[in-house]
């Protein structure tokens, strides 16, 4: 089915048209934000620790939210997976609570190499069909990086792809990895990349691609985008391969400003470190998985494993993911007011994490945030 332009999409660009210009915004026409308050005035939010330096950046958030008065209280979930009829899941109480609460902070979740269970990063995208990572990638103003003018917003297909799980020893010694890719979702991602331009003032969607090599499966990628960018003729729109955006980006990012990026999942995966070292690293670099019915927010990184438990780990991406949450809540002014103290904190540079070239520890950091409040 093509996309059409019915009444509920009219109502929500006008919506959308409405909403104001903000930096780590989430932008999510399609998870508009129905949370309660609870007899205590605060929002219930679910918080998966994760792994490796999960916990450590997530005190901190906690932390920075007390200090800040943010109106929420966090309901803590394990999702440790167990073994059901065979499967790996993620236990009930963990998927009860992102259902009840409709919005979760999560740390980073391992997943053992080449063996093992699934990525639950994966499972829990799936369970709740959060169909865009949304992942923006902007210089901070003030810390120096080779370029000071990055800024770009990558919007990734969420559930598909290269990211299926679909793997099978076909005969000894060889084995096949099935890249699915259906217009539904392929449709679904790309009308959210316009959504969010639109929204936030960029005026351009790029979709990246490999339609040379992939002709069906990136093709028909392509086609769902061209057909939903006839419905925003206020947005310009192209594509590109991935290959030379990899390599003008690097070169020179400017001409990449101001514009989303949609693509499939694995590229999206790729792309999103390979930017992440243009303004300063992994710890930087925040991200949210917005789907219908629950949003997910987490850092681009990993658990970062060699650095875990010895307070080296920057919570900045973890925190920024957690202010695209606020924005999402409506919690707009709780929002500006953390970032401008975590980006001040960072441009004065005396009280930064290692990855940042800094000697400060995950702790003497986040009271520098704190004391800016
Ligand atoms: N969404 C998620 O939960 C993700 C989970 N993973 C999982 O994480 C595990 C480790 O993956 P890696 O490939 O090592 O990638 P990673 O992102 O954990 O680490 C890559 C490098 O960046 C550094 N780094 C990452 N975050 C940092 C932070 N906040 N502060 C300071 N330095 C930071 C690490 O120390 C490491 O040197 C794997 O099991 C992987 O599957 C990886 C990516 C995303
Ligand atoms: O699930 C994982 O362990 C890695 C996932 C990942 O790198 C990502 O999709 O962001």
């Amino acid at each position: 089915m093509l996309p059409s332009r019915s009444l509920a999409g009219i109502k929500q660009r006008a919506f959308m048209r409405s909403q104001a210009v903000r930096r780590y915004a989430s932008a999510s026409p399609t998870a508009a934000f129905a949370g309660q308050k609870g007899s205590n005035g605060k929002y219930t939010v679910t918080l998966i620790a994760g792994d490796g330096i999960g916990p450590e950046i997530s005190e901190a958030v906690k932390d920075i939210y007390s200090a800040a008065g943010v109106p929420i209280q966090w309901e803590e979930v394990s999702v440790t997976p167990i073994l059901k009829g065979g499967k790996t899941v993620i236990p009930d109480s963990a998927i009860e609570s992102v259902k009840r609460n409709t919005v979760a902070l999560k740390g980073p979740l391992a997943t053992p190499i080449g063996k093992g269970h699934v990525s639950l990063n994966l499972t829990l995208r799936r369970t709740f069909n959060l169909f865009a990572n949304v992942r923006p990638c902007i210089s901070i103003a003030g810390f120096k990086t080779p370029y000071d003018d990055v800024n770009t917003v990558l919007i990734r297909e969420n559930t598909e792809g290269e990211y299926s799980g679909i793997e099978h020893e076909v005969v000894n010694g060889v084995v096949q990895s099935i890249k699915l890719i259906t217009w539904e979702a392929s449709e679904r991602v790309a009308r959210y990349a316009f959504y969010y331009a639109q929204s936030q003032g960029r005026n351009r969607v790029t979709a990246v691609h490999k339609a040379n090599i992939m002709k069906m499966s990136d093709g028909m990628f392509l086609s769902a985008c061209r057909e939903v960018s006839k419905d925003f003729p206020g947005i310009q729109y192209d594509e590109d391969l991935l290959d030379r955006v990899c390599l003008q980006i690097v070169q020179n990012p400017k001409p990449y400003a101001d514009r989303v990026m949609v693509m499939p999942n694995l590229y999206g995966d790729i792309l999103s470190d390979m930017c992440a070292g243009l303004i300063g690293g992994l710890g930087l670099t925040p991200s949210g998985n917005i789907g219908r019915d629950a949003s997910i927010f987490e850092a681009v990184h990993g658990s970062a494993p060699d650095i875990a438990g010895k307070g080296l780990a920057n919570p900045t991406a973890l925190l920024l993911s957690s202010l695209m949450m606020l924005r999402h809540m409506n919690l707009d002014e709780h929002a500006a007011k953390i970032e401008k103290a975590a980006l001040t904190t960072i441009a004065e540079g005396k009280a930064i994490t290692g990855d940042l070239g800094g000697k400060a520890s995950t702790g003497e950091y986040t009271k520098a945030i704190i004391q800016k409040l």
